[in-house]
């Protein structure tokens, strides 16, 4: 009998860090002191080791991946005769709830938008995408927040579908962590830009389970280049429990906050209401829809303890 390798063996080139790092060597492009802060500046516990190790080698990657999908794009609108479209290069970031897609996707926003070929680089999360809260509560679905069909599918695949066609001025919904819901008042304009990245627990996903019409196109059609980013449930869930307790002294003060009721928990209280929303909600997304989905993108991000990643695999 034969045993089959594991499909990440088959599938992926896989490197340590210290292998991955090397490939960074010839990056034109080096931070300078300022840029570094500044990215820290995003968020306080980035490490810059994380910066120059992993991201540097990722952009120097991707920059040369676009580069080739650019030159690919001119010999085709050669051979058809067509006038250049403005056509986004698009990168897609998906992963488990408190993984650090956003942190991730920010990173790479301000890396990728230093190389001269693709100033533009824009960001956008599927968040926006979720139906409203009160359409969440009137389908019963506020305990299946984050889950294929708490999204509105059709929207967001109007939106990319809009975008890759090269349209100007889009507009993107956005998402409030603050009042949980989509907001009313505000979106984000979307003008043609070299780069969209798009972030969000759902983007590998083929929405098997949604209504036949949404079926027969999936967001990851429109996406060229595809991140996992993967971590061990027991560190995901500790993560989501420090930002859950880090939103408790932030966000949730405010009053308009969803979770105000949550500010004066305890440090403990805070922990096991943390712990109950992971493992009612997120976890069970993480393993019946999101992990399910990890072997479809072209780079896994695997991280370990306090965020550092220690593994990346590419597709072969
Ligand atoms: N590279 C990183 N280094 C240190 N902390 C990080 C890193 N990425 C994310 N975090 C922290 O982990 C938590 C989840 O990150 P976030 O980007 O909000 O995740 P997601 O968008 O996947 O839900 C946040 O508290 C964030 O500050
Ligand atoms: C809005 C989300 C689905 C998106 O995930 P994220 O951007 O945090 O990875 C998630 O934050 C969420 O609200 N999950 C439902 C349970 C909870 O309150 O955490």
């Amino acid at each position: 009998m034969t045993v089959n390798k594991p499909i990440h063996k088959t599938l992926y080139h896989s490197f340590g860090r210290k292998q991955w790092s090397e490939l960074r060597n010839s990056v034109p492009l080096t931070l300078s002191e300022d840029e570094l802060a500044r990215l820290q500046g995003m968020n306080e516990q980035l490490s810059l080791d994380e910066v120059t190790d992993i991201y540097l080698p990722l952009s120097r990657l991707l920059n040369l991946i676009i580069d080739a999908q650019q030159q690919r794009s001119v010999v085709l609108d050669q051979f058809l005769n067509h006038k250049p479209r403005n056509s986004p290069y698009i990168i897609s970031i998906s992963g488990s709830v408190a993984v650090g897609k956003s942190t991730t996707a920010r990173i790479l926003q301000a890396l990728l938008q230093r190389w001269p070929q693709h100033p533009k680089v824009e960001l956008v999360t599927t968040d926006g995408f979720l139906y409203p809260l009160a359409e969440l509560k009137a389908k019963n679905l506020l305990k299946r927040k984050g889950f294929p069909e708490s999204y509105d599918m059709k929207m967001l695949i109007d939106f990319i579908s809009a975008i890759k066609a090269g349209q100007p001025h889009v507009n993107a919904p956005l998402y409030s962590h603050i009042t949980y819901d989509r907001l009313t008042d505000q979106v984000q304009p979307i003008n043609q830009p070299d780069i969209l990245i798009i972030e969000g627990l759902n983007v590998l996903q083929t929405g098997l389970d949604q209504s036949p019409e949404s079926r027969s196109s999936f967001l990851s059609d429109y996406v060229d280049f595809s991140i996992y980013v993967d971590a061990d449930e027991v560190l995901l869930k500790e993560w989501y429990q420090q930002r859950f307790r880090k939103f408790r002294q932030g966000a949730f003060s405010d009053p308009k906050s969803f979770f105000h009721h949550y500010s004066n928990l305890s440090d403990q209280q805070a922990n096991q209401t943390a712990a109950n929303i992971w493992d009612t909600i997120n976890g069970p997304n993480l393993q019946s829809n999101i992990k399910p989905s990890r072997e479809r993108a072209h780079l896994i991000l695997k991280k370990g303890d306090n965020h550092l990643v220690n593994r990346v695999l590419l597709r072969k």
